[in-house]
């Protein structure tokens, strides 16, 4: 199938490279003249396990092509992908300016049926509105359909590649039908495309992210009472997620949800049900509990030295909002550095991927080391808070060498608490002491 996808971010480029995989003939096209041209020259713009190899074996194919030619790419396609961001607006809202202005482009450049099918993540009732806009520019028929992503990064094109669901909605028999061939290679083993309204789909792709975020809020939650109760929430987590009604995913208490998603996506669903006359109390308290969340790591580092951290000196690791990703949208690295800096202490950083990143928001008021031991060199706390897997058993006797004071901050719950304190570490994680 000839497909035009418009946005070239984590979802576009993942979505692209997978279809082209799948023997599609898919135009990756962004408005992003920068990235466009890093890609024709064989770079990946973001870092995402195993995507380089899937573009340059489907570039090479000649399946897979990049240009800032939107028009051109809608012309050629029988399916258009909208995966433009959908960021935060002032009042919380999904910013859909981007998604509109696609939607215009597509209306102008109609050419014959084509499907129109969005993949970011959007408010209910927006398929309506994508309509109308292209219905305004052309007579040509075409179908709108909701079709949201549900890739996780890190782990994207496993995600894309093997998804457990593909949601897609239409109240357009054709765009259903041709939408469900271009994915029944991906989900051959069982039938697992629900196929729904596009309402109905716009909602399942929120409800799904509120849901996580819900069951991660709910266990910071209890790891702040576990504390009080000296009570150990790892051994609690454990416990509760052996229920299979329950699960053990997403019950990791940490130092907040960041990401692109789980905090925009919350914000906008409380807003659309505002906007119904609905107080969403639970998904509004899953918000709250993550933006007290964010602070628990600073606040734990400035109760240990007694509110004081002039002279101070904490190293950080990890400033992904979660491993495998350069991705700092809304990292609780971001909030504890803040803390940390306005308390007067000296931060110095490690990342294996993100600190190009977040050099230019703290610029010179943070130091970045190349390796993560240096982090530790001559600091008085170590806090964790991206668990890559070089940071979950890294050499201790040398950190508490390296350390003025050895006191550790296991933002992730991932160290051992009993032998970091037989070794002489001072330690405290999250709902655990
Ligand atoms: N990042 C993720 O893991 C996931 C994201 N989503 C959703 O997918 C959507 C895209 O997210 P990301 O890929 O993370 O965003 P991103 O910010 O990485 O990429 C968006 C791309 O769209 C391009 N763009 C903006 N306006 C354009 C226009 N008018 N024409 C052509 N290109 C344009 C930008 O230049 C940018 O390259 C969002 O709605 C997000 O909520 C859904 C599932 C997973
Ligand atoms: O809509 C989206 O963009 C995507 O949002 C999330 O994916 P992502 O944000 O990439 O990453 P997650 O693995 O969900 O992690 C989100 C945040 O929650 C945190 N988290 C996750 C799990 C957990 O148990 N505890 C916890 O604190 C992570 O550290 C991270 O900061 C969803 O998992 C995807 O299904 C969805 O498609």
């Amino acid at each position: 199938m000839q497909l035009a996808v418009i946005g070239t971010g984590y979802v576009g480029l993942v979505a692209g490279a997978g279809f082209a995989d799948f023997g599609n003939d898919v135009a990756c096209v962004d408005v992003d003249e920068g990235k466009i041209a890093r890609l024709l020259r064989g770079e990946v713009p973001i870092y995402e396990p195993g995507l380089d190899t899937l573009i340059a074996k489907n570039t090479k194919a000649g399946r897979l092509s990049f240009s800032t030619d939107v028009a051109g790419a809608i012309r050629n396609a029988e399916v258009v992908f909208i995966a433009v961001g959908t960021p935060s607006a002032a009042d919380g809202s999904a910013d859909l300016s981007a998604v509109y202005a696609v939607a215009e482009t597509i209306g102008k450049n109609m050419n014959g049926f084509k499907v129109v099918a969005t993949k970011s993540t959007v408010p209910v009732g927006t398929a309506d509105q994508v309509e109308a806009i292209i219905a305004r520019h052309t007579t040509h028929p075409f179908g709108v359909a909701s079709n949201p992503e549900f890739l996780k990064e890190g782990d994207a094109i496993n995600d894309f590649m093997k998804p457990d669901r593909v949601v897609i909605g239409s109240n357009n028999t054709r765009a259903l039908e041709v939408l469900r061939s271009l994915y029944d290679p991906f989900v051959r083993t069982s039938d697992r495309i629900h196929a729904m309204g596009a309402r109905s789909a716009e909602l399942t792709k929120y409800a799904s992210n509120a849901l996580l975020a819900t069951r991660i809020s709910f266990m910071n939650d209890l790891a702040l009472l576990a504390e009080k109760l000296g009570a150990d929430i790892d051994r609690v987590r454990k416990a509760v997620g052996a229920d299979p009604r329950i699960g053990p995913k997403f019950l990791f208490p940490g130092p907040g949800f960041g990401g692109s998603c789980f905090p925009k996506d919350i914000s906008a669903l409380i807003h659309t049900a505002h906007a119904m006359g609905h107080d969403l109390e639970v998904v509004r308290a899953v918000e709250e509990v993550n933006k007290r969340q964010k602070h628990v790591l600073g606040s734990k580092v400035k109760q240990h030295f007694d509110g004081a951290l002039a002279g101070r000196v904490v190293g950080v690791w990890g400033l992904a909002f979660k491993p495998q990703t350069d991705d700092i949208r809304e990292s609780p690295a971001l909030t504890l550095i803040e803390d940390l800096l306005e308390a007067g202490a000296t931060v110095r950083a490690h990342d294996p991927q993100a600190i190009e990143n977040v050099r230019p928001l703290f610029g010179d008021r943070v130091t970045y080391v190349d390796t993560m031991y240096t982090a530790a060199e001559g600091a008085d706390a170590l806090a964790l808070v991206t668990e890559w897997h070089e940071y979950r058993r890294p050499d201790f006797h040398r950190i508490k060498r390296l350390m003025r004071t050895p006191s550790l901050f296991d933002g992730r719950n991932i160290w051992d608490p009993e032998d970091l304190r037989a070794l002489g570490f001072w330690y405290t994680g999250i709902g655990r002491g």
